[in-house]
């Protein structure tokens, strides 16, 4: 049979045209995508945002300068010789709870360097004056986030650290049901993240952290132990807090990391949280404005464990004081690690009218009280402390009762902002204070 040449070499190079049209596009394409590479790189090095949090919200990029290097060390430098001296990494150092334990930290001698991201959950400028504080007694405190892992990573090459008193979250009950990611992405993907950067640590770090007597939820044996069940979130927050508490387990049990989750109960004081009750309860008697008293089912006051905040702190010293060191070594376990659990607590719950009362009398002024039926938001209607454990082994001894603790708080209260909440006046030393 006769070849039709002419045909065959038409087909070939049509055939050919084609191939080479489809490489040309596919070549193209690579080289779009490559090229969307870079630039998405270039972007994130130069000082552009980079993806740090799991769940996507982004963090800018961090570069350590000269200067915040000797500014970390500087504040990382213990002042004391004894062989149980820190080196603490207190993560929420502008917080209530962090600013407390990074001064009790310092006045002691151990090293300590802050971390906080100085979010608006609440007025930023009382976290500003947290820092003056935590400044004057020289703590440095890092602006940036917890999900920032090459910062993280930076702290811990530079810092020397040695144990990491893990304090920053997204706090507050009844705020999730407006914000649950922020409660995700401090309390879930923020805690995963600081926990991968402790375990590639060399030394790994002990790790003492917050979580909260939320994780009780409905729980409804009261006093609450350590050993009640926890699986009856009421919040998204408490919710979180208790998947925290799952995710110490994993992180101890297969890289041996040491770790002590404290569930605090309702801490109260100096240097407060103004979303708490207590606070805006102050701020509004003082205005003259009404406050809403919730009740629970059948019109039951609700009642808190309201735990002041010296207590707490003691509670959070010793627990890195006994705390065991990590067993693994840059993310290989070498044996079996520390993993505790304590309540810190007052252990005499106090319904929320008679906190009212005590407000009463120290400011001199009395309420306008709406009683109001407790909205579905995630709040249990009581909470009650069993010590026993942090008792036994961190030898705590809550010695603070709701009336001399809130004296405290109203005495700082009214220096810090003065007694018209709308103009803040600085009275007196704010040291003196603490
Ligand atoms: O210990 C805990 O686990 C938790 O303690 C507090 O949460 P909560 O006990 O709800 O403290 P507050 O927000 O100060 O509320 C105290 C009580 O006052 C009540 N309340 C609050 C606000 C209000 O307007 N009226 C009112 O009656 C609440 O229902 C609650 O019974 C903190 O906000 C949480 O971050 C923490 O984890």
């Amino acid at each position: 049979m006769k070849i039709d040449r002419s045909n065959y070499f038409g087909r070939v190079a049509s055939r050919w045209h084609t191939t080479a049209s489809a490489r040309l596009l596919a070549c193209s394409a690579v080289l779009l995508i490559l090229t969307l590479f870079v630039m998405y790189r270039i972007s994130s090095i130069s000082g552009g945002i980079v993806e740090g949090g799991i769940i996507g919200r982004s963090v800018a990029a961090f570069k350590p300068t000269h200067e915040w290097e000797l500014k970390v060390r500087q504040s990382c430098v213990p002042k004391r010789l004894e062989e149980d001296v820190m080196v603490v990494l207190v993560t929420g150092a502008a917080g209530f709870v962090g600013t407390h334990v990074s001064l009790s930290l310092k006045k002691r001698g151990d090293g300590v360097v802050g971390l906080d991201n100085f979010n608006d959950y609440y007025e930023t400028s009382l976290k500003r004056a947290r820092l003056d504080l935590l400044e004057k007694h020289g703590v440095f405190v890092v602006e940036g986030d917890i999900n920032d892992e090459t910062l993280l990573m930076s702290l811990f090459e530079v810092g020397q650290i040695t144990h990491v008193m893990h304090l920053a979250a997204q706090a507050g009950v009844r705020y999730a049901v407006q914000n649950p990611r922020s409660y995700v992405h401090s309390n879930i993907a923020g805690l995963v993240n600081l926990f991968e950067v402790c375990k590639a640590a060399n030394p790994q770090p002990a790790i003492v952290w917050a979580s909260s007597s939320s994780v009780y939820g409905l729980n409804n044996k009261v006093p609450f132990s350590e050993s009640d069940r926890t699986d009856q979130p009421a919040s998204l927050y408490a919710a979180t807090k208790k998947a925290g508490e799952g995710i110490a387990h994993t992180y101890n049990h297969i890289y041996g990391l040491s770790i002590t989750g404290l569930r605090f109960f309702t801490v109260y004081g100096p240097w407060g949280r103004p979303d708490m009750a207590y606070f805006s309860f102050t701020q509004d008697i003082l205005r003259g404005k009404a406050i809403n008293i919730y009740t629970g089912s059948g019109g039951k006051d609700l009642a808190r464990d309201f735990t002041y905040i010296d207590d707490i702190v003691k509670g959070c010293m010793r627990a890195l004081d006994t705390a065991e060191k990590s067993t693994g070594s840059g993310g290989k376990k070498t044996g079996p690690a520390q993993l505790r659990v304590f309540n810190l607590g007052n252990t005499s719950p106090v319904t929320v009218p008679i906190l009212v009362d005590i407000l009463e009398k120290h400011l001199k002024q009395k309420a306008i009280r709406n009683i109001v039926k407790m909205p579905r938001n995630g709040d249990v209607p009581f909470t009650h402390a069993n010590t026993s454990s942090a008792q036994s082994q961190l030898n705590y001894h809550p010695t603070t009762n709701l009336d001399t603790g809130l004296r405290k708080f109203v005495k700082w209260y009214l220096s810090y902002y003065g007694v018209g909440t709308d103009h803040r006046l600085w009275l007196g030393d704010r040291e003196q204070i603490v």
